[in-house]
């Protein structure tokens, strides 16, 4: 494990090779989200996504809660801005989530408390979420007149839980508890709290043992094919990334370490 890098916000681990762990550092304010956090994000995104040897990338918050939404006491000073301003901040906003949606590796949120508001879309932005018992998710939005449609739940929600139960959560502001979230796919699996992060880890290390290239064009296609409207498309878009691996190194590598009986060492090239 190298020394932790400690941003203002959150904190940058690397446990082991290939693998990030982003902890979201505002314990005593639940993690809720700054415009120092959402500049903070933005920049890790952005530096983690050129890192080659980089295969999975592990987001967390610490202490009791994921992430407790905008922070409310911020909230306040927006009030003076103009209709452009707090534009301008929603933008802000919405650019770092869009930037840790697009990490080309696996983002795995390991939720280990409350994601409510921006933090539900936090972790939605994550392509697979791990809860401890203590995971529960809220789309606080409209409890303090704003709209789901926020920094993507809107999308996320309708396709990832389906439009009726999407809209029941968006309009009632109930939260969904781990077991429910579950059932739902809002979570891929609960495990105990204090498991959280190894399981996340034990995740991530399957990741890691499969073709770094077969992976990150695997997460552009399942991403890119929520996007287009037809299967063809989705074939053409899958075919290409196909036609592009077969010219790698990886699968002849995977195809002798396949006839010789051994594990094979993907480089992704
Ligand atoms: C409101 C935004 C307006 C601006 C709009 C334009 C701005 C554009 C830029 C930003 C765009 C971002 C868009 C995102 C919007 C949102 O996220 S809206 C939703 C905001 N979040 C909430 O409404 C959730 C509020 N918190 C809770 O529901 C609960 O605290 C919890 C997170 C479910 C945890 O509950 P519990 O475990 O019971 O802890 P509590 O006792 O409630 O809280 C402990 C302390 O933490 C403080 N805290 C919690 N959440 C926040 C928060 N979001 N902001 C600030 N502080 C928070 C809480 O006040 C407690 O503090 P103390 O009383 O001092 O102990």
């Amino acid at each position: 494990m190298t020394e932790p890098t400690t941003w203002e916000t959150f904190t940058l681990e690397r446990p082991e090779p290939g693998i990030a762990v982003v902890t979201l550092n505002r314990p005593e304010r639940m993690n809720s989200m700054t415009n120092t956090m959402f500049v903070e994000l933005e920049k890790v995104a952005l530096q983690l996504d050129h890192e080659h040897d980089l295969r999975v990338v592990i987001l967390t918050g610490a202490g009791k809660a994921f992430c407790g939404g905008f922070d409310l006491d911020d909230a306040e000073g927006l009030s003076s801005l103009t209709p452009m301003g707090m534009l301008d901040q929603q933008e802000l906003a919405a650019r770092a989530l869009a930037a840790i949606r697009s990490i080309r590796v696996p983002v795995i949120a390991a939720v280990n408390g409350a994601a409510a508001g921006g933090g539900l879309s936090l972790s939605l932005a994550a392509d697979i979420r791990i809860g401890s018992p203590a995971a529960r998710f809220n789309a606080a939005f409209v409890r303090i007149g704003l709209s789901a449609g926020d920094l993507g739940a809107s999308w996320h929600l309708p396709r990832l839980i389906g439009p009726a139960r999407a809209a029941e959560f968006a309009y009632t502001g109930r939260f969904i508890e781990a077991v429910e979230a579950e059932s739902l796919g809002l979570l891929n699996a609960v495990v105990p709290a204090e498991s959280l992060l190894d399981e996340a880890l034990a995740m991530a290390r399957l990741i890691c043992a499969n073709s770094p290239a077969g992976v990150q064009l695997s997460k552009r296609a399942l991403h890119a094919n929520m996007e287009v409207s037809s299967y063809a498309a989705a074939l053409e878009l899958e075919n290409r990334g196909q036609a592009l691996l077969t010219r790698g190194e990886d699968m002849p590598e995977a195809l002798a370490a396949f006839k010789e009986k051994r594990n094979p060492k993907f480089t992704g090239r």
